[in-house]
């Protein structure tokens, strides 16, 4: 089968290997749609994240779907022919986090595309049945792979606890900011406040049901929430950006007894957080990483028709130019770039 392996940072060769069979508890996946993540960018352009190294020629593509080919010898719930989207990581099933159910704190996961795991820019993976997901007829593979970052938003805004009504702010207008954009709406949030530097995506933001944005570059962020909620602070703020500066007006900026959820990553490690008001507004500040029991709500909103993702959509390119599409992917204005592996 044919394989896009990252060989060193800004080199893609396309290989040929094994298709593999899948394992008795696996299914066999006809890969057709595969969306580039910024971890996929940054693993590119820079070879690791953090102490994750691309020692060895790694497969890129954590946010997947296809359609099954073949059964491993246990069964499953899914038969050849259906389509499925693909929840990257695997955990262990036995570690105290698992067996808690918080499964996506599992230290011992499989996680596609993170070495030394490979990902989903091939023509075919082998997967746990338990972690393929059926796609409903109105559900397309290329929607479906956007389960995963959809899943991170989902997460998120459980772990955020939105109540009906309530001012959100979303930091950062990427493709995560979207999908909390859209999830906090689906949510019952009343006002959605989305900031970035990047004036195209907030329009996109409010394109897709931002209230009000917030060009950072332009303008503080503490000036601009303080107007918008008379003084009083938003419900909640959802960090989207990674960014440094955003990351540490979270508490600022959320009101007495509000909630901050980081999703962000910041290069910085370490970043001042005003810890007096944290105590002194009794806020919940909370981290939400990855996501657990996430699909089937992923899919069932895309199914009605609650959220849509083909407009955080930007291009769709085929595998055989993945270097142009990642160089593409990288533009300031892209939010999402789509690989078809195979048509549906
Ligand atoms: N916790 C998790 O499980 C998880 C999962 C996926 C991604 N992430 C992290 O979430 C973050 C967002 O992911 P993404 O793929 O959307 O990244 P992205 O880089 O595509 O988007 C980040 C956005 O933030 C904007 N931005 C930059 N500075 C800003 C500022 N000061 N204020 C507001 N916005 C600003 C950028 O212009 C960009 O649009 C990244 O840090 C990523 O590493 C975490
Ligand atoms: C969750 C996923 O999208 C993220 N890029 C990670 O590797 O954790």
């Amino acid at each position: 089968m044919h394989v896009v392996e990252l060989t060193e940072p800004g080199t893609f060769e396309h290989r040929e290997r094994q298709r593999p069979a899948p394992g008795p508890n696996e299914v066999l996946v006809e890969i057709r749609h595969v969306g580039i993540c910024g971890s996929d960018v940054h693993y590119y352009e820079h070879g690791r994240i953090g102490d994750y190294v691309v020692s060895d020629p790694l497969v890129l593509g954590h946010e997947s779907a296809g359609v099954v080919a073949e059964v491993g010898s246990d069964g499953s719930h899914l038969e050849p022919g259906d389509r499925v989207a693909l929840e990257p990581g695997v955990p262990c099933g036995e570690c105290a986090q698992c067996r808690a159910g918080t499964y996506n704190l599992c230290p011992d996961v499989e996680f596609m595309a993170t070495p030394p795991d490979d990902g989903a820019f091939a023509e075919y993976v082998a997967w746990d049945t338990d972690f393929a997901y059926r796609l409903p007829d109105g559900v397309s593979t290329r929607a479906g792979a956007l389960c995963e970052p959809l899943s991170v938003a989902l997460h998120a805004t459980r772990r955020a606890a939105i109540d009906l009504g309530e001012t959100v702010l979303v930091t950062g207008a990427g493709p995560i900011g979207a999908m909390v954009l859209k999830a906090a709406r689906a949510a019952g949030a009343g006002d959605i406040v989305v900031s970035d530097v990047v004036p195209s995506k907030l329009e996109r933001a409010r394109e897709m049901g931002a209230t009000e944005t917030v060009n950072v570059s332009e303008r503080s962020l503490e000036a601009a929430i303080d107007d918008f909620t008379r003084g009083d602070g938003v419900d909640v703020v959802v960090e989207a950006s990674g960014a440094t500066p955003a990351i540490a007006a979270t508490t600022t900026v959320v009101r007495r007894g509000g909630t901050v959820v980081c999703i962000g990553l910041s290069g910085d490690n370490e970043i001042p957080i005003a810890t007096n008001e944290l105590v002194d507004k009794e806020l919940d500040f909370r981290g939400s990483f990855r996501f657990r029991n996430t699909y089937p709500d992923a899919i069932s909103l895309l199914e009605r028709g609650v959220i849509d993702v083909e407009d955080v959509i930007d291009f769709e390119m085929s595998m055989a130019d993945l270097t142009a599409a990642f160089e593409r992917a990288q533009e300031p204005d892209v939010v999402k770039g789509m690989v078809a592996v195979g048509s549906e």
